[in-house]
């Protein structure tokens, strides 16, 4: 039998994925050590790898097979537009992806003005305002505290993740559109859910059961 192999986020998303699999009997005891070093463990037993990558990369092993399997945020999904198979809710990690900024600026979206966007997921932003909105905007890429740009006057708007709501009150910004919803999401490589479709689908199985 080969190995199956999951590629995880590093990030917020790595704890409750790892206690998730756990519930369903998949352990993989090494991978909790917080102060190791290492990028990928193996459960001879089961057959299984699993590897943590930065959340962003997920798709793209996934995408070329170096993954059979990924969890990873929907926002990340949108973003990489990788060819993959999204086949579970997760049910954690939830948040919004929205456009937020000063109350000031809701006159500018309302009236469809050329304005400057700031964000960390340039696809997202493009498809809301281009293809939903329809509104011409120009789309800054930042890599993190996207709150600061509108403060700091680089731009108008954000296209940002909102969680509690907190670093945007602290910031004296709100949102101002929801975008979509978003979760921790399986992704599966398309070759490996036909080739491997048993064992994958009994992992989908259990995982339903405890979500
Ligand atoms: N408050 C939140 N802020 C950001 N992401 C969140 C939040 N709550 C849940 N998430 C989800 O957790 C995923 C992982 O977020 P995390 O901040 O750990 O890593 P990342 O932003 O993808 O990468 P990095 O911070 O290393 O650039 C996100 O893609 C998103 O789906
Ligand atoms: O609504 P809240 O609960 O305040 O959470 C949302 C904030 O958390 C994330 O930032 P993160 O901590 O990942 O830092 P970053 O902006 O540097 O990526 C996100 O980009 C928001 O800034």
């Amino acid at each position: 039998m080969r190995y199956l192999t999951f590629a995880l986020g590093k990030g917020r998303l790595a704890k409750k994925t790892l206690e998730l699999f756990e519930k369903i009997g998949i352990t993989c005891e090494e991978m909790k050590d917080p102060d190791s070093r290492k990028l990928i463990f193996v459960n001879e037993e089961l057959k299984l790898k699993f590897f943590l990558s930065k959340g962003p990369d997920v798709p793209t092993y996934v995408e070329y097979g170096a993954a059979d399997i990924g969890v990873v945020g929907k926002d990340t999904i949108l973003e990489e537009q990788r060819k993959l198979y999204e086949v579970l809710d997760l049910g954690f990690g939830k948040c919004r992806m929205c456009v937020c900024g000063p109350a000031g600026a809701r006159k500018l979206l309302k009236h469809q003005e050329l304005i400057r966007v700031a964000t960390k997921y340039p696809n997202i932003a493009k498809d809301y305002f281009y293809n939903q909105k329809h509104q011409t905007v120009e789309i800054i890429k930042l890599n993190g505290s996207i709150e600061l740009a509108p403060i700091v006057g680089l731009s108008e708007v954000i296209v940002d993740i909102v969680e509690t709501g907190s670093t945007l009150r602290e910031n004296g910004l709100e949102v101002l559109e929801e975008i979509c919803p978003l979760s921790a999401r399986v992704v599966v490589n398309q070759v490996s859910m036909k080739m491997e479709n048993e064992r994958i689908a009994r992992i989908l199985t259990d995982l339903k059961s405890v979500i």
